[in-house]
C-alpha cells in the first residue's frame, strides 16, 4: 500500500505509529478529519494477518467515524486506533498504560473508547495515563460498556428501515438472521426477542451462539451458512466487508441492518444491493449509538440525554432512505451525501472571524 496516496485519496490528516518494545505494544492511530472538533473513536485490538491490513482497517475505520460524528450530529471528528495482537493472550497492563501515554501526546486531537477486542477494564487502564478516553467505567462519572447503547440504536434504525420496505416497523414476526452474537449484537437480539422476531445466529465463538440459542430462543447456523438463509433481516453484527461479491447473491433479506462497520467491501456492492430492492441501513448511521453515548461524557454524561439523541438513529435512516429516493441514489451515497453537507457547511460557517480566540488580532490583544 501506497500509504501517503491512500491518505491523499481520503484526506486523511494524520497516521501515528505507536511501538513499545517494554510491552510489546504495536498500534496505529488513524485520525480522519477533525473539521468538527476531536476525532473520537474506538480502539481495536485484532490478530491482523499483516502490518498493511492493520493499517487499513485503522484508516478504514477512522473515515467511518467522521462520518458517523457528522451524521449523528456531534462535534466531533473521526479517528479510531488499532492494537496488533491477540486480545485474548496478548494483553497487559503495561502495554495499555504505554498506549494511553501515546493517546496522550496526542494531546486530544484523538480520543478514545472501546471496540472489537478491547473492554471498559482496559479503558480505565487507558485513563491511568490520559483524560482522553471515554466508555471509562460508571465509577469514574462515565458511561460505561457503549455496546447495549450501540445496540439499541441498532434496533431503532433497523425498525426505521423495517418501515420503508414492509409498510410498518413492527419486528414481531420477522425473521432476522444476525451474524456475530458479541458485545452489540447480545443486547440487540434481546430487543428483537422482546419484540417477537424469530433470530438465526451465527458466530465464530460457540458459547456466544449458545447464550443466544438459550436466553432468546434462536437458530444457530454455521458461520458460512448466515447469507442465504430465509430471513426479512439480515444484520451483520461481526466484522466488515461482508457485503461483497461472492454473500451478494446469497442474500434473501429486503433490508440489511446491523452494527458492524463498514458493511460493503466496496461501494458499488452498495448499488448491487439497492439494483436488488434491498433496504440497506448504512453502517455509521445505524450504529452511531455507542458513539453519542460516549460523546455524551464529554460534557458531564447525562444518560438521560444521551439515549434521547440515540433515539434521533430511527430519523436519521428515515432522512437517509428519503434522500436516496429524492435523488435517485443508494442509501450509502445518500448518508455519504447528507453528512458530507453538514461537514462543509460547518466549514463554511468556522470561516466567520470571530473577535476571540487564536488569531492575528492575538498579539495586539495581550498587550
Ligand atoms: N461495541 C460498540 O459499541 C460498537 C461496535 N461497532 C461494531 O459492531 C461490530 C460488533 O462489535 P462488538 O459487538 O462490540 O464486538 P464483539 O467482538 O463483542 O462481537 C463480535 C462478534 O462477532 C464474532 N465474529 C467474528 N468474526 C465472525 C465471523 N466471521 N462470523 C461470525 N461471527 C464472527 C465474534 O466471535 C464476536 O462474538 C464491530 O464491527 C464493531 O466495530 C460499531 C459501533 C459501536
Ligand atoms: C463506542 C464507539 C466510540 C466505538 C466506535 O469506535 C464506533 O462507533 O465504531
Amino acid at each position: 500500500m501506497k500509504i501517503f496516496d491512500y491518505m491523499e485519496r481520503y484526506d486523511y490528516e494524520q497516521l501515528v505509529f505507536c511501538q513499545d518494545e517494554n510491552s510489546g505494544l504495536k498500534a496505529i492511530i488513524a485520525i480522519h478529519d477533525t473539521t468538527l472538533g476531536p476525532a473520537l473513536g474506538g480502539t481495536r485490538m485484532w490478530t491482523y494477518d499483516s502490518e498493511e491490513d492493520a493499517i487499513e482497517d485503522a484508516l478504514r475505520l477512522a473515515r467511518g467515524m467522521t462520518y458517523k460524528a457528522a451524521g449523528a450530529g456531534l462535534n466531533l471528528g473521526g479517528g479510531k486506533a488499532v492494537i496488533i495482537g491477540d486480545p485474548r493472550k496478548d494483553k497487559t497492563e503495561e502495554m495499555f498504560r504505554a498506549f494511553g501515554r501515546y493517546i496522550q501526546g496526542l494531546n486530544g486531537r484523538y480520543i478514545t473508547a472501546e471496540d472489537v477486542g478491547t473492554t471498559v477494564a482496559d479503558m480505565d487502564t487507558i485513563h491511568m495515563e490520559t483524560d482522553y478516553v471515554t466508555g471509562v467505567s460508571p465509577a469514574f462519572g462515565s458511561s460505561g460498556n457503549p455496546s447495549p447503547v450501540t445496540a439499541y440504536g441498532v434496533y431503532r434504525g433497523m425498525k426505521a428501515a423495517v418501515k420503508a420496505a414492509f409498510g410498518n416497523d413492527d419486528l414481531g414476526g420477522k425473521t432476522i438472521a444476525v451474524q456475530g452474537v458479541g458485545n452489540v449484537a447480545y443486547n440487540l437480539c434481546r430487543h428483537l426477542h422482546e419484540e417477537g422476531a424469530t433470530l438465526i445466529v451465527t458466530d465464530i465463538n460457540k458459547d456466544n451462539v449458545q447464550r443466544a440459542v438459550d436466553e432468546f430462543g434462536a437458530k444457530a447456523v454455521d458461520p458460512d451458512d448466515i447469507y442465504n438463509q430465509n430471513c426479512d433481516i439480515f444484520s451483520p453484527c461481526a466484522l466488515g466487508a461482508i457485503i461483497n461479491d461472492s454473500t451478494i447473491p446469497q442474500i434473501k433479506a429486503k433490508v440489511i441492518a446491523g452494527a458492524a462497520n463498514n458493511q460493503l467491501r466496496e461501494e458499488r456492492h452498495g448499488d448491487i444491493i439497492q439494483e436488488m430492492g434491498i433496504v440497506y441501513a448504512p453502517d455509521y448511521i445505524i450504529n452511531a449509538g455507542g458513539l453519542i453515548n460516549v460523546a455524551d461524557e464529554l460534557q458531564g454524561y447525562n444518560r438521560d440525554r444521551a439515549m434521547k439523541k440515540v433515539e434521533t438513529i430511527y430519523d436519521n435512516i428515515q432522512k437517509v432512505i428519503e434522500i436516496s429516493k429524492r435523488d435517485h441514489i443508494p442509501t450509502y451515497k445518500a448518508a455519504d451525501r447528507m453528512c458530507e453537507e453538514r461537514i462543509a457547511s460547518m466549514q463554511r460557517s468556522r470561516s466567520m472571524f470571530l473577535q476571540d480566540g487564536k488569531h492575528e488580532l492575538s498579539r495586539i490583544h495581550h498587550k
